[in-house]
């Protein structure tokens, strides 16, 4: 028995823009949340939006010592707010799916030998032999993922292996061009860590072993087994690289080990805080928020979709176009997930190029236009974009409002005010018109929808999403599913050592943290269904022109 008294559970969120914390009790109720955003609260790393884009073409990159700080900034913060860590009986979290980091071999001493009266960013720069790390949104790897492709039979075969065809953001792919460019840095590299698995080494003191939810974000592990092959490791790094990314991923809830003392001499965790893996911030959103029956909608900086598959006799199938992941917590189990990059900062571009850089006009302008827009589209691609693959720059169509089937024309200007509705028609139609593909044969249809992320506290795109999506809309108390999910994922890591076992079922007796509804369909569901081939004809436009044209953020 643990000797935590009235414990708590900390969850982490590292993501794109921002490291959050969630505590919930042992009735899941939350009692504390903080974060550390990184461009407003550590500008010296003189990121855009947590991160660094370039030099090299497709190459986004953060830096590994911002994470660290934020670690330190955060603890920190919850100390100044008076949080008991000495009450935390479990860690684990979440991270931004796919970045990975590269310790050196001075890594194993260095975090035996974190010194409690230093700042985490002590491991800087000697224990790591890359100082920047690959994130999500890097694109650089279509040779590498073609290579991949090709070394298994082709992007299905990947697909049926892996869960996903070969993808650039995906963590093989993106070990694969490291090797090829910069054999000395992978050389260098005694271990390589998922973002969810570097967190919880600094708990540890050790490396922690990958968990098999985040490393379906690989295109390293068998999607059916949760084991890696040896294929694609010997594809992606050569033999050497089972030896880096460690043992068989392990199941969410796994006693990994006890906090290192550094915890324990610096901030005062109990000596028996349990360190659980910590896991990808999509799986971590399906841990806190997914019932049978609902779709979750994560708009985050990324906008994911993501649908919750039990364990089935006959196996899920995969596709090129969608994700398979393993489920964090119930073997069998599946995860089927959309991931869009131009989700946040896209509508952040709109909203500060045609709405005066705010959300009030954006709001106006998204509501004062009726479903269909007056016949105006837009797509809109700053980032080299998942879906459609690699489509980058910013499209607009003109179309007969009146006329659903008619061929919408490119044109050069749209109004500045039906921008906004024009990126939300375009970004919520594009997961509108692949539902049905990624449903798995057989399933209920949807009941509800679950929304979170940061732009699930606007209420105008709130109603938007009931209305497209054609589901009563629901949010958690809190929009930090993922930090919340990671909690959940540490109280139960502490409940299966308090009763020797048991499934996570077991643990929740299938209760989710309380939801309220946000907002009910106004419209009728065949309103949005109607502009479908509208939507899908500019798309194919822009998949035909789309990588030729140019856009992007700023380079750093
Ligand atoms: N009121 C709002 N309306 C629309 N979008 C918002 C609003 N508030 C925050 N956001 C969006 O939320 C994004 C951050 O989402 P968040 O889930 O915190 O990011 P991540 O976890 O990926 O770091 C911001 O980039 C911003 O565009
Ligand atoms: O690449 C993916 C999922 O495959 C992204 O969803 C990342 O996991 C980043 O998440 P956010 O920072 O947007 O929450």
């Amino acid at each position: 028995m643990s000797p935590v008294s009235s414990p708590l559970f900390l969850g982490l969120d590292l993501s794109t823009q921002q490291i959050k914390a969630v505590l919930i009790s042992q009735d899941a109720v939350i009692t504390h949340e903080s974060s550390v955003r990184f461009s407003e609260d550590l500008p010296h790393y003189s990121t855009t939006n947590g991160a660094y884009y370039g030099p090299d073409k497709g190459e986004v990159t953060s830096p590994v010592a911002m994470w660290l700080e934020a670690m330190d900034l955060l603890m920190q913060r919850m100390k100044d707010t008076g949080v008991d860590f000495s009450r935390i009986a479990a860690v684990s979290g979440s991270g931004q799916q796919h970045g990975s980091v590269y310790w050196s071999h001075e890594s194993d001493a260095m975090l035996d030998g974190l010194d409690p009266a230093e700042p985490l960013l002590q491991l800087c720069p000697h224990a790591f032999s890359k100082q920047r790390c690959p994130i999500w949104q890097d694109s650089s790897t279509t040779r590498e993922c073609r290579e991949l492709e090709h070394a298994v039979g082709g992007p299905q075969a990947l697909a049926d292996l892996t869960g996903s065809r070969g993808y650039e953001r995906f963590t093989g792919t993106q070990i694969k061009r490291i090797r090829r460019i910069a054999p000395d840095i992978y050389n260098a590299s005694a271990h390589i860590s998922l973002v969810s698995s570097f967190m919880p080494s600094l708990f540890l003191g050790k490396i922690a072993p990958i968990e098999i939810a985040d490393a379906s974000g690989m295109n390293l592990m068998n999607i059916m087994t949760s084991k890696w092959n040896d294929v694609l490791l010997d594809a992606a790094g050569g033999s050497e690289l089972r030896a880096k990314v460690g043992p068989e991923p392990v199941l969410g809830g796994t006693h990994l080990g006890t906090v290192h003392c550094y915890w324990v001499k610096r901030w005062g965790f109990s000596p028996e805080c349990i360190v659980a893996p910590f896991t990808g911030d999509n799986p971590a959103t399906v841990v806190a928020l997914s019932a049978p029956g609902d779709a979750l909608l994560s708009l985050g900086t990324s906008t994911t979709y993501l649908l919750s598959i039990p364990p089935a006799s006959t196996p899920p199938k995969c596709f090129t176009t969608s994700h398979l992941l393993a489920h964090p917590t119930t073997p069998g189990a599946h995860i089927a997930m959309l991931c869009y990059k131009n989700g946040a900062l896209a509508r952040e571009q709109v909203r500060d190029r045609f709405c005066h850089a705010s959300w009030t006009a954006f709001n106006q302008y998204l509501e004062s236009a009726p479903p269909g827009n007056n016949g105006y589209s837009g797509l809109y691609f700053p980032i080299e974009e998942i879906i459609p693959p690699n489509v980058l720059g910013e499209f607009l169509f003109k179309a007969d409002p009146k006329d659903l089937n008619a061929l919408p024309e490119r044109t050069d200007a749209i109004p500045h005010t039906a921008h906004p509705r024009a990126i939300v028609e375009s970004q919520f139609l594009s997961i509108l018109s692949r539902v049905a593909a990624i449903l798995p044969s057989g399933a209920a249809p949807l009941q509800r929808l679950v929304i979170t992320g940061g732009a699930s506290a606007n209420e105008t795109i709130r109603r938007a999403c009931a209305d497209m999506f054609g589901l009563p809309t629901y949010m958690c108390a809190t929009k930090e599913a993922a930090a919340m999910g990671g909690a959940l994922l540490a109280k139960f890591a502490w409940w299966r050592a308090q009763n020797g076992g048991g499934t996570y079922e077991e643990m929740s007796g299938g209760e989710l943290p309380g939801m309220t509804c946000v907002a009910e369909p106004k419209v009728p569901r065949e309103t949005y269904e109607a502009l479908l081939p509208r939507y899908r004809l500019c798309e194919e436009e822009v998949v035909r022109v789309g990588t030729l044209e140019g856009g992007g953020l700023p380079t750093n």
